[in-house]
């Protein structure tokens, strides 16, 4: 019997399905090696280049299972890669699927030897790759962003609405078999309200990390009636101050306005924190930092687990500088128990990294990164190659 996703697949329309990339099933375009560079490559590969494969891609799998001129060696059990595994089957490989939860680093790369050519993630984040070797080796990175963008920013607003509403707290009640108790009363389950009233007619969405994830959730708050956007540029970004203007008129905001990380804090009734992480975002959102949100506001993180220092917002939470937070990612991630201090928190709300997590999404994100590793291995232009070179 086909498989629910593979009905829902069936049903998607083919252009979507290829998204802009113009790939045919099991065909990688012949425009892709028409540049003299792709030929150059391509003639220093061995004749059946192996490609190991950390992630099931589901339907996208047969993109490369079916083709005779690669090899491809597959992680097969449902738990992560097991770490000695891959260091064992990518000797000699050209390619490279990975997912966040995999390291790349000078170990593996050094155990892969000089055919490797290519790592292609299936996520948009790329903190679990060390791209300074990848520098150093010439090695391309295949990633993910722009078809996931949607899927996460609904999430995040699901965040905010159940970190605001009490949510994760209101289920867990049923769950207990608690309301046949309920002894119900007007403020029970109470949170602050994501959109605005005439009581209290302004509200201030707050972003650390300001690109299109940010851009997409801000559209969907524009619905709830948000009324002023603060953000943290990049350290050294030029101020995009048509940019914001754009932004300012297309949603009817009050302002939109790039901030320090203080006025962040303190301004923000939610703030949504969509930074990529890496050593330069790690813990910006530390004691110093949550002290001064307001006793009202939210934390939604959906960008990476390494920008929250977790006791501190178990701090926050216990102490009540914030209200509740909406969480996606955790620093500790997977190892997060139902005895992890932020799982404890009743007002904090922790899904296990499901961001992205749309079945339609997810089916593009897998058929590209399959997309990305084949035209990596066969001496291609990866469809959506990761430009590290500003980031190293
Ligand atoms: O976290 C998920 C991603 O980076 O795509």
């Amino acid at each position: 019997m086909a498989s629910p996703l593979c009905h829902f697949l069936g049903r998607m329309p083919c252009a979507h399905r290829r998204a802009s990339y113009g790939f045919r099933r099991n065909c990688v375009p012949t425009a892709l090696f028409s540049n003299p560079l792709s030929r150059i490559h391509s003639m220093s590969f061995p004749a059946r280049p192996k490609i190991v494969v950390c992630k099931d891609l589901g339907p996208a799998m047969p993109l490369l299972t079916d083709r005779e001129d690669i090899d491809v060696v597959p992680w097969t059990e449902d738990r992560p890669c097991d770490r000695a595994w891959l260091l064992e089957n990518i000797a000699g490989a050209a390619g490279v699927v990975v997912c966040f939860q995999d390291m790349v680093d000078r170990e593996l790369v050094n155990a892969a030897g000089p055919n490797l050519r290519v790592v292609s993630t299936i996520s948009v984040g790329h903190e679990h790759i060390d791209l300074r070797i990848m520098g150093e080796h010439k090695i391309q990175v295949g990633y993910t962003p722009d078809i996931l963008t949607d899927a996460v920013a609904d999430s995040a607003v699901m965040l905010a609405l159940m970190a605001t509403r009490a949510a994760g707290q209101s289920y867990s009640f049923v769950k207990n078999n608690e309301w046949p108790a309920f002894n119900w009363t007007p403020f029970a389950f109470c949170g602050p309200q994501l959109s605005t009233t005439p009581f209290s007619p302004t509200r201030t969405a707050g972003f650390l990390g300001f690109g299109r994830i940010a851009h997409a959730v801000l559209t969907r708050l524009a619905a709830f009636g948000i009324t002023h956007c603060v953000y943290t540029p990049r350290p050294g970004a030029a101020h995009q101050t048509t940019r914001d203007a754009q932004l300012k008129a297309k949603h009817n905001l009050a302002a939109v306005t790039p901030v320090d990380l203080g006025t962040l804090a303190r301004d923000s009734d939610i703030l949504f924190v969509l930074a990529p992480g890496g050593p330069s975002t790690r813990h910006l959102i530390n004691e110093v930092f949550l002290r001064q949100m307001k006793p009202t506001s939210v934390l939604v993180n959906n960008g990476r687990g390494s920008v929250v220092d977790s006791a501190a917002l178990a701090l926050a939470l216990k102490n009540k500088w914030i209200w509740a937070a909406g969480l996606d990612v955790v620093d500790e991630e997977p190892q997060v128990t139902a005895e992890h201090p932020l799982v404890r928190e009743p007002r904090c709300v922790v899904l296990p990294h499901i961001g992205s997590a749309a079945i339609e999404t997810r089916a593009e994100m897998a058929t590209l990164t399959a997309q990305n590793v084949l035209a990596g291995v066969l001496g291609g232009q990866l469809p959506m190659a990761l430009d590290y070179a500003p980031l190293v």
